[in-house]
């Protein structure tokens, strides 16, 4: 690997060194240069108005955890080759790039049906075709298809790098600093046993503080109610805007989002046709910010509202239960909006937003974190863990949410 490096000044880990060559040519890459205009946290800077970061500036930061991961396990004798190195960080580096804007919103409008790591393999598959198989072993680590696992361990696993960077990085750009975690310490505990990611057994504590501020993130950041309104208001526009497109009504919109809004895309049609992925990468939340902006003017009033509301962050009112939410209640608001904003029922029904979500912290069935001790045996944190109750974190937590549009009396 080339010692000429370029050094990136980043606000969470200091200087990060990005070697000359592959990395840097990757890191230089439109596709990852396409992450600096996609805010790693889609609608959350709506509660935290902090919260502006970018993928960008999350692979980067994930890809400093890599070097620091790969040079600690080096430094306990396990031994790693250069080019398998330098392929585990390739692989870090572009494991986000097949996100779209507000990711998982668009995954339930424009783009139904396929995941962003999906995506990211696409991608991948054709980087490598222009950089002339540079990134096989990359791709063959991500895709899990390499025989020392836990290199697929750190790019994607239960205690990846992805995960240490975005709740260190998620809980300084929001300012909750409970979320904050060991990064440092958790990567001095790696380690590896028959080709699997292991944590030494003084680790435990960094750990279980790991699992508990990664639950405190989803609850309070990811999917605090008014972010989880907002959300559901950018899907109703989203979905609007998808019902006028067909019946040949005029929408403002970038080429790629007018792609997207004039076709149905699947996941068949994703694969089929060459359209999908070349439209897709010119797609950035700046598309659809900017048909925001004009969509609230529009003359179909259920879009220009909803635009509007996003616009000017006239977020819906939510409430949260933990038992389903009753047809009767939804029934109720959206006649009650019908008439006071004076449209149809059906129209209506684009102000009323009734998702659950459910989530559990710990999947021990999933990819489990092992705990190594002295004399070399190993535990499942959940059974290794005295003082945390694994098995409330593995419990999925299900919450029922009503988001609908405010009502003037
Ligand atoms: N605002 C918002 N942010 C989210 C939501 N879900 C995830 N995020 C943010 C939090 C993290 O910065 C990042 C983690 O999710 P990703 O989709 O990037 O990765 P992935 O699904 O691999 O994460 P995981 O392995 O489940 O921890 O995205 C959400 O529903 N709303």
């Amino acid at each position: 690997m080339s010692y000429e490096r370029k050094i990136i000044n980043d606000p969470v880990f200091g200087f990060i060194n990005i070697p000359k060559g592959l990395l840097y040519d990757i890191v230089r890459h439109p596709l990852l240069q396409r992450l600096t205009r996609i805010k790693q946290v889609g609608l959350s800077s709506v509660v935290y108005p902090g919260a502006q970061h970018t993928r960008f500036q999350h692979s980067l930061g994930a890809f400093h955890l890599m070097s620091e991961a790969i040079m600690q396990l080096a430094s306990k004798g396990n031994f790693i080759f250069d080019s398998e190195s330098e392929a585990v960080q390739a692989a870090i580096l572009l494991h986000d790039i097949g996100h779209g804007p507000f990711s998982h919103v668009l995954e339930d409008t424009i783009v139904k049906g396929v995941s962003h790591e999906e995506i990211s393999l696409m991608l991948m598959e054709q980087m490598n075709k222009d950089m002339n198989g540079q990134l096989s072993l990359a791709i063959q680590i991500f895709k899990d298809e390499y025989p020392k696992r836990f290199l697929h361990q750190l790019v994607s696993g239960q205690l990846d790098m992805d995960r240490l960077d975005y709740l260190r990085r998620d809980s300084f750009y929001t300012g909750v600093t409970e979320g904050n975690i060991g990064s440092a310490r958790i990567i001095k505990m790696l380690d590896v046993a028959d080709d699997h990611l292991v944590v030494e057994s003084k680790g435990i504590y960094s750990i279980e503080n790991f699992l508990t501020a990664r639950r405190l993130m989803y609850w309070q950041v990811y999917l605090h109610k008014t972010s989880v309104a907002y959300e559901r208001m950018l899907i109703s526009t989203l979905l609007r805007a998808k019902e006028l497109a067909p019946k040949g009504i005029e929408l403002f919109a970038s080429p790629a989002l007018h792609f997207f809004l004039y076709n149905d895309i699947d996941h068949t049609a994703f694969y089929q046709n060459p359209d999908c992925l070349k439209y897709f990468i010119q797609l950035d939340d700046n598309d659809i910010w900017t048909a925001l902006k004009v969509w609230s003017t529009h003359s179909d009033k259920v879009l220009s509202t909803l635009s509007l509301g996003m616009i000017n962050r006239d977020v819906f009112k939510v409430e949260i239960s933990s038992e389903p939410i009753s047809e009767d209640r939804k029934k109720e608001l959206t006649l009650q909006i019908s008439q006071q904003l004076d449209i149809s029922l059906s129209e209506a029904s684009y102000f009323v937003s009734t998702p659950s979500i459910e989530k559990n912290m710990y999947d021990p069935a999933d990819d489990s974190i092992d705990i190594i001790y002295k004399d070399g045996t190993i535990k499942n944190i959940a059974e290794a863990s005295d003082m945390l109750n694994i098995s409330l974190l593995s419990k999925k937590v299900k919450k029922y949410y009503i988001c609908y549009q405010r009502l003037h009396r």
